[in-house]
């Protein structure tokens, strides 16, 4: 989907970091060894899946597919190390069209995808997720805004 849609769902640190700590109570007793985050938006759940669930062996598959709203052809820039197994762990932030989540499928076929949102179309290609999102929001994340002063009401838009 492209922002144009206009619609938003924005998310602050502390609501990301209450969501993320709910997906690491979902996976408490699944014996996880090992995580691989989806660079970049996996970086920050995984760290904070990796310290609530005491992992301490982490790496990073970096995959780039979307200049910031619009998608492109998926590109690979760097693999994870960490072998495949039902121990290992696949952390990204969001799943949306789902073409991500496909393609550590095929290169992870054993382990475990977790998101901490997930839109209708990448729904059923995570394990577990936290939120559900509508197809035609954009996520606004944390790490992609700033505060910034809001007029009164009075003052109209
Ligand atoms: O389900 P999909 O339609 O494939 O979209 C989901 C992916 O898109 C975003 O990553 P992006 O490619 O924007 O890179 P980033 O993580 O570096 O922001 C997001 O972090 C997911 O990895
Ligand atoms: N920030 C952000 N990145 C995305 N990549 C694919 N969908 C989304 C989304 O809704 N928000
Ligand atoms: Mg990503």
């Amino acid at each position: 989907m492209s922002l144009a849609s206009n619609k938003m769902f924005y998310v602050s640190w502390e609501a990301f970091h209450r969501a993320t700590k709910e997906l690491a109570r979902q996976l408490l007793g699944q014996n996880f060894n090992a995580i691989v985050a989806v660079s970049r938006g996996g970086l920050v759940p995984a760290a904070i899946i990796a310290r609530e669930l005491n992992i301490r062996v982490l790496d990073s598959i970096c995959i780039a597919s979307y200049n910031h709203d619009q998608q492109g052809s998926l590109r690979v820039l760097k693999d994870a190390h960490l072998a495949d197994s039902e121990q290992l762990l696949i952390v990204d932030d969001l799943v949306d069209t789902g073409e991500t989540a496909k393609a550590l499928r095929e290169r992870f076929p054993k382990a475990r995808f977790v998101t901490v949102y997930a839109k209708p179309q990448g729904k059923p290609l995570v394990d577990h997720y936290v939120t559900d999102i509508e197809q035609d929001t954009w996520i606004q994340l944390p790490w992609d805004m700033e505060l910034a002063y809001s007029k009164p009401l009075v003052e109209g838009a």
